[in-house]
């Protein structure tokens, strides 16, 4: 449902002048045609070509395009003033520290469009007068009086209220709205829809939901050019600049950190009594309260193992998840030489942010780094997957692949909400998600996996792991 009089996005059938996506920087003794720097590049027509395979003629033995590659020289930074970005899920923990972000460098970026749930409607209205959005897009049309009423309460008479998308599909609108940049910021695999639609109208994705990418993968890659994707997910984020460090040739693993979660050592045992309040004390992110549950369960690594995969095109044997509970490596790449790149820096979204927004440049004091002049102690431990076998599941969903990932992730994401709701104990998210994907069986799908293949798997996975649940709550009562 559209609220406004003149609408002025573009829908994904009508995008404005496409975007400009990434082409690979020349190894040498490539064709000298080929520009061999960003800024020869950042003047020259873009094409998608194949990225760059390494120098002498020898071969990756990789497929030889990622989702993301900082290799890549990417999208031209506009030359006539910021970048336009639009920001799903802005009252969210990743959208207000993006807004942050944003707020100190009205010289690089300015915010168009607007989306939430609707649960915080004061604070939306508020961003979207700060920001002078264009337009602001809730999911719940029931608030859209009350939005419309906060708004008319901070702006001016005569100033023009912004555009109200409203309703299921209103991200989704936004998402293909005219912008440089779309930031994904929403929690849950109901951010597939803006995701294909960014990609589709050809905006640069900054992904910080990862769920969309891991429900979605092939449909996800199917849609994206190279470059138009930069992760925003920390530790994606600290692959993608360690990645930098080396040809795909030479990369040897990668290694994906965990804080360990506020569980961090105990057995399968300590954790059948912890309650809800002990899962959302995270010890080292503030985040949203779906991520930190995944974290505390260490769903969150078993995603970001898939998540990597189908970013980096890594095999899952060449991932590996280590234990850092201080969360300042934020990940590692292991090259064949030996050397390990790690990227560091004090845990603050807004660093992975700003590389997200701002790649390919950096973003001055995007978030504080180390005081080296201070002792610290960081630490490195084996993952116990006995007490959370939530990575080795995700590995094995993410080999099956096709609807596999989205029944784990759907699964999960009814666990969470009947775990907060108090209908689950902790150690039955996994149970029964485990279950639930046993149950699925052999997955649908493969690398030619449909929308409709995604909603068809979530709807039975969400539908069995309510049944499941209501047979623990019965169980138990
Ligand atoms: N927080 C973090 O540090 C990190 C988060 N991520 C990922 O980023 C994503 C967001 O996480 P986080 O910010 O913590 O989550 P939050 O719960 O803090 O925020 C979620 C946001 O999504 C909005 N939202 C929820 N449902 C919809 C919908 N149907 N349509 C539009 N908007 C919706 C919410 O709106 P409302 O306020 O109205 O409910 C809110 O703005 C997740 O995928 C998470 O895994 C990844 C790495 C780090
Ligand atoms: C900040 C971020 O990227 C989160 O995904 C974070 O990694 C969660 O911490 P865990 O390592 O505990 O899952
Ligand atoms: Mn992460």
């Amino acid at each position: 449902m559209s609220d406004s009089p003149a609408p002025r996005g573009h829908g994904p059938e009508a995008p404005s002048a496409p975007r400009r996506h990434a082409r690979t920087l020349a190894a040498p003794g490539a064709d000298p045609s080929t520009p061999s720097t960003r800024a020869d590049a950042r003047h020259g027509e873009s094409t998608h070509l194949t990225p760059q395979g390494p120098p002498s003629g020898r071969t990756t033995g990789l497929p030889a395009r990622a989702l993301a590659d900082p290799h890549l020289v990417y999208d031209p930074l506009p030359g006539d003033g910021p970048k336009d970005v639009v920001i799903l899920g802005s009252t969210g923990s990743i959208g207000t520290q993006a807004i942050d972000l944003v707020l100190r460098n009205p010289d690089r970026f300015r915010v168009t469009g607007l989306s939430a749930n609707g649960g915080r409607v004061a604070l939306l209205a508020e961003q979207a007068h700060r920001l002078k959005a264009r337009t602001v897009a809730v999911a719940r049309e029931d608030v859209v009086p009350q939005l419309r009423e906060a708004l008319s309460g901070l702006y001016g008479t005569g100033e023009p209220l912004p555009e109200i998308l409203a309703g299921p599909d209103a991200a989704t609108q936004v998402a293909a709205s005219d912008a440089h940049t779309v930031l994904n910021g929403i929690t849950g695999s109901i951010g597939l829809a803006p995701t294909l639609a960014a990609l589709e109208a050809g905006r640069t994705l900054a992904l910080a939901n990862k769920e969309s990418l891991i429900v979605g993968g092939p449909l996800v890659k199917a849609l994206a050019k190279p470059g138009q994707i930069i992760p925003v997910d920390s530790e994606h984020a600290a692959l993608f600049q360690a990645l930098a460090s080396g040809t795909r040739a030479d990369v040897r693993k990668l290694v994906v950190t965990a804080s360990g979660g506020p569980f961090r050592g105990r057995t399968k045992a300590d954790l059948a009594q912890v309650t809800v309040e002990d899962a959302l004390a995270h010890p080292t992110w503030a985040m949203g309260p779906v991520i930190t549950i995944n974290s505390a369960t260490l769903v969150n690594k078993g995603l970001e193992v898939i998540e990597a995969h189908l970013l980096y095109d890594i095999p899952f044997d060449r991932i590996e998840v280590v234990v850092h509970p201080q969360s300042y490596v934020h990940s590692m790449v292991e090259f064949t030489d030996g050397s390990t790149i790690a990227q560091a820096t004090p845990p603050d979204m807004r660093g992975p942010i700003a590389i997200g927004l701002g790649w390919p440049e950096r973003v001055p004091d995007a978030a504080p780094a180390f005081d080296w002049s201070k002792a610290s102690t960081w630490e490195f431990f084996p993952l116990d997957n006995d007490a959370f076998p939530s990575v080795n599941l995700a590995r094995h969903v993410g080999q099956l692949a096709g609807t596999a990932p989205a029944v784990f992730n759907a699964a999960n994401e009814e666990c969470v909400e009947a775990f907060r709701a108090g209908a689950l104990p902790f150690n039955g998210i996994m149970e029964t998600v485990t279950r639930v994907v046993d149950e699925h069986g052999t997955p649908r799908g493969g690398t030619s996996l449909t929308v409709a293949d995604v909603l068809e798997a979530e709807t039975w996975a969400r539908t069995r792991a309510r049944e499941l649940t209501a047979q623990t709550a019965e169980a138990r009562a």
